[in-house]
């Protein structure tokens, strides 16, 4: 049987009255990559906080690896790109990868080919040992997403990682998404860019509060008989008007 690596059960959250989750309730089994997609504003990286337990619910759980959140110790085992890159600006990227590294609990001995292998997946060999403080916005981004998979974290949460990145990068990115997926990790990646929404197993679609398309891209697109994601999410809005 499939195993739920993530489960959220009928969780609400406000912000000054304004409900911004309206018991929304999803699992996402092992060896899925889920796709989250909405309006800005519409609570995506608000689902990401409660699910990372840095945000505390109203009502309702999110439980990860059947531990409800928050849960420290689970932190070792998750990998979590935020929307706004957290780096040490002083420090090389290198430097970087290593302070999180070993925060994951990846030994002294170890570092060294971790820290290749996720360098060769965002392409920043070259970089590597310049101070982040010179880095472009696209470089801090894929320095955040090396960050995110070091330690090869068997759940990967990822805000709109894709931003910045142009788009043979965008690709190769995608294909380790997808090799990690093939090993059995469990992704969550929230996106703007509807291309990417045709890239995952499953899409989430957050609009009032609600999860209101939960489903491959492919039943999705039969349903509302449209042959994209971007025509699915467009005909969803307009529905909910
Ligand atoms: N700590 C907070 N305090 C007050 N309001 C908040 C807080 N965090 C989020 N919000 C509000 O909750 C709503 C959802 O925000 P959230 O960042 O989850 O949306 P999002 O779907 O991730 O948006 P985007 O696509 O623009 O990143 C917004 O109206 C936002 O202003």
């Amino acid at each position: 049987m499939d195993k739920p690596v993530i489960q959220l059960h009928d969780l609400s959250k406000s912000f000054n009255k304004h409900v911004v989750l309206d018991h929304i309730s999803t699992t996402v089994e092992e060896g899925t990559i889920l796709g989250l997609i909405g309006p800005s504003g519409a609570g995506k990286s608000t689902i990401i906080q409660l699910l990372l337990g840095s945000e505390t619910a109203d009502s309702g759980t999110a439980t990860v690896f059947n531990q409800v959140m928050p849960n420290r110790e689970l932190l070792g085992n998750i990998g979590y790109m935020a929307q706004n890159d957290s780096l040490y600006e002083q420090q090389s990227g290198r430097e970087n990868l290593i302070f999180f590294g070993r925060m994951k609990g990846i030994t002294k001995q170890d570092i060294p080919s971790s820290v290749e292998h996720v360098t060769n997946v965002v392409n920043l060999g070259d970089a590597l040992d310049k101070r982040v403080s010179t880095y472009s916005g696209g470089m801090k981004r894929r320095l955040s997403l090396a960050i995110a998979l070091i330690g090869n974290p068997d759940l990967i949460v990822l805000d709109e990682p894709t931003v910045g990145i142009d788009p043979a990068l965008r690709r190769h990115i995608w294909q380790e998404l997808h090799r990690l997926k093939a090993e059995g990790h469990t992704i969550l990646v929230t996106t703007h860019v509807m291309d990417e929404a045709e890239l995952v197993d499953r899409v989430a679609m957050l609009l009032n509060g609600h999860l209101l398309a939960d489903d491959t891209p492919e039943k999705l697109k039969n349903k509302y008989h449209v042959n994209s994601i971007e025509a699915v999410f467009l005909k969803v809005e307009e529905e909910n008007k």
